[in-house]
């Protein structure tokens, strides 16, 4: 598994208010929104094209276009939902596929209570959307469910990731021919006893749409 954490200031600076406890629901959706697409840059930066040629005013001009089959954008919802607008921003022919899953709070095991993918993902590029990677098990059986439909390459975009959920999802996906990558905002210390990621955000789906 490749991991990116990714290096700008200005990721940095949205992640720096995003992590901010007085930061309130409205400005914490608009700056994960556009966290988003700056972290999309980076992590499309393998995305399929196919050549094309079009006319300029002038003469002809190479050019290249989104291959097909086109990729599919999978936010686990809930607080993955708050990702996908900034990422059909940068990729708006993409399509989109859900992944409802939620985490047990007492022994931290990922459960999922809603699928709406494609069946066939053969030699589909899949974009999978979840801003927290704490213990790695929500992505990872989210990215074998996408494996198993046959998905030919899963890149995870997170606003956050821990040391732990990275070293699971590198052992869960050794054996793996598919590249698997992980494009972060930044890496952060460590998971607290309650599996929640420090210095982190808190909870991610609490701030973005409310405690529930
Ligand atoms: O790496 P893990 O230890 O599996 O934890 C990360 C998961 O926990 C959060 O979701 P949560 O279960 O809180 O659901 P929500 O998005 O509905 O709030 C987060 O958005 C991830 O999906
Ligand atoms: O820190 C964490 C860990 C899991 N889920 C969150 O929303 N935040
Ligand atoms: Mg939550």
């Amino acid at each position: 598994m490749e991991t990116l954490a990714v290096d700008h200031p200005l990721v940095a600076h949205k992640l720096t208010v995003l992590r901010d406890a007085q930061t309130d629901s409205p400005t914490f959706r608009r700056l994960a929104d556009e966290l988003v697409t700056l972290l999309a840059y980076e992590a499309t930066r393998d995305v399929r094209v196919a050549e094309t040629t079009v006319r300029t005013p002038l003469t002809h001009a190479r050019g290249v276009q989104l291959a097909s089959p086109k990729p599919l954008v999978v936010p686990i919802l809930r607080a993955g939902l708050g990702m996908l607008d900034g990422m059909t921003r940068l990729l708006p022919t993409a399509e989109v596929g859900f992944l409802g899953m939620v985490r047990d709070e007492g022994t931290l095991q990922a459960e999922t209570y809603a699928t709406r993918l494609p069946e066939d993902l053969s030699g589909r590029q899949c974009y999978v959307l979840d801003p927290m990677l704490a213990t790695g098990g929500t992505l990872a059986a989210a990215i074998k469910l996408l494996l198993d439909r046959g998905a030919t390459d899963v890149t995870a975009i997170c606003l956050l990731a821990a040391p732990e959920g990275l070293k699971y999802m590198d052992e869960a996906f050794a054996d793996t021919d598919a590249p698997i990558r992980v494009v972060t905002a930044a890496i952060d210390s460590h998971l607290n006893e309650d599996g929640f990621i420090m210095p982190g955000l808190g909870d991610a789906g609490d701030r973005l749409y409310g405690v529930v």
